[in-house]
């Protein structure tokens, strides 16, 4: 048996998954959060212990000290130290991060030696948001194990299939290619796993499909799969471009960030922060998290009706756009927290599509069930599914295939 450990590493957080990969098991998950901040915040479940059934001795919550990453993984090895699985009876054989960046360079799960950090915190400047924290986790990570192989998995790796037409930018090409502005795409991890689970479900090869996968969860984004390949993807080259998100607002006229430099007298920082921070569901309806948008909405707040309405109109715009350069689609795919679990969005998103051939079935899209499901009527010409995400798992089997 292969136990990898799966690290996702973000600025102030961090989020980890001890697996077991066979089996698809999940032995242990946790996060520590407010890394740097005056009380960090550290969660802990022994997974193996609650499917035994201790399921009040598994779990552990606590306020802890962690002035940096370094600090926040000694956490997790106490956490597993007191709490279990014991890490030298499910000694892991490899530790896989999630990178978000990898440019153009990386297009496979990657061994990370010095120059793979060198090259990350280069591609910083791509996701300024994302690698560095990223890079903090892999430091941490190899100083507390450090004897055995780190394999970084990147979210924009499936995304290197695409073609030209749709990763260029239409600026002048000259300007872009000296920054390398284009598109990258990210969640790639995600949508590849979505896409060979609902191939799985329908008994098809992937090979044979024409997906749309819509990952809704706090970032979002929408893939046009051919063949198994992404051929489209809605983020560019950050995770602000295309879906409506929790506190990104996704696609907007490039002018009315100049327009807020010029005429709001906001500065470059003051706009990103705007974009990344303030917009979306919680700029439009006060609410980052969708349960609390949705409980809003039903409470009859206009706003957060507006903001469920944009946030759906956005998501039905790209089925039809992905719809177009597929030229035949068998399935779409809902995944991710919004995705996997509110059948409003589900069906607004959809609405009004039953002229392509896509009909949702009112009963199965509000029935509770886990793993993939078919929410779509008998009749529909097109498969509209539900298929649970699992990044921490495809990152611990790329890191396994990695390693050998
Ligand atoms: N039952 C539910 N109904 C509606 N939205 C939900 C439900 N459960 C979770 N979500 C939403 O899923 C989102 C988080 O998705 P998730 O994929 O976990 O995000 P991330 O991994 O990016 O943090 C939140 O907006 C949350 O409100
Ligand atoms: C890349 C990205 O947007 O990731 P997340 O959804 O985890 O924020
Ligand atoms: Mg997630």
């Amino acid at each position: 048996m292969s136990v990898v450990l799966v690290v996702n590493s973000g600025s102030s957080s961090f989020k980890y998954q001890l697996i077991e990969v066979e089996r698809a098991e999940t032995l242990a998950s946790g996060l520590v959060e407010r890394i740097g901040a005056d009380a960090g915040q550290a969660r802990h479940r022994n997974e193996s212990a609650a499917r035994a059934g201790g399921a009040e001795a598994s779990a552990w919550d606590s306020t802890v000290d962690v002035p940096d990453h370094f600090a926040a993984f000694q956490v997790m090895l106490d956490a597993f130290a007191e709490h279990g699985p014991s890490l030298e009876e499910h000694a892991p054989i490899a530790v896989g991060h999630r990178v978000v960046q990898g440019g153009a360079r990386f297009f496979e799960p990657t061994i990370i030696t010095d120059l793979v950090k060198i090259n990350i915190d280069e591609l910083s400047a791509l996701a300024p948001l994302h690698n560095p924290a990223n890079l903090a986790g892999i430091e941490a990570a190899q100083r507390a194990f450090p004897g055995v192989p780190h394999v970084a998995v990147f979210d924009t790796a499936f995304h290197q299939t695409m073609p030209p037409a749709a990763y260029t930018y239409a600026i002048d090409r000259e300007v872009a290619a000296k920054h390398r502005v284009r598109r990258y795409g990210f969640h790639g991890t995600s949508h590849r796993f979505v896409s060979r689970a609902a191939a799985e479900f329908l008994g098809r090869p992937v090979e044979e499909l024409r997906l749309i996968v819509l990952h809704l969860g706090n970032g979002a984004s929408a893939c046009a799969i051919s063949g198994g390949r992404s051929v489209e993807t809605s983020m560019g080259m950050t995770p602000l471009e295309g879906l409506v998100m929790g506190t990104r607002s996704g696609d907007v006229d490039p002018a009315v960030l100049l327009h807020l430099q010029r005429r709001a007298g906001l500065s470059a920082d003051e706009v990103d922060r705007l974009l990344n921070s303030r917009s979306g569901i919680l700029g439009l309806g006060g609410h980052a998290d969708m349960r609390d948008l949705q409980a809003a909405a039903d409470s009859g707040d206009a706003a957060a009706m507006l903001a469920l309405e944009v946030y759906t109109h956005r998501v039905r715009s790209y089925v039809g756009a992905y719809a177009a350069q597929l030229g035949r689609v068998d399935a779409i795919v809902f995944t991710a927290g919004v995705g996997e679990n509110s059948p409003m969005v589900r069906e607004w998103s959809l609405a009004g599509l039953e002229g392509f051939g896509v009909e949702v079935d009112r009963e199965r899209n509000h029935e509770r069930a886990r793993g993939a499901r078919r929410i779509s009527t008998d009749a529909s010409r097109v498969d509209v599914l539900v298929v649970p995400t699992n990044e921490e798992l495809e990152i611990a089997r790329q890191a396994l295939a990695a390693v050998g």
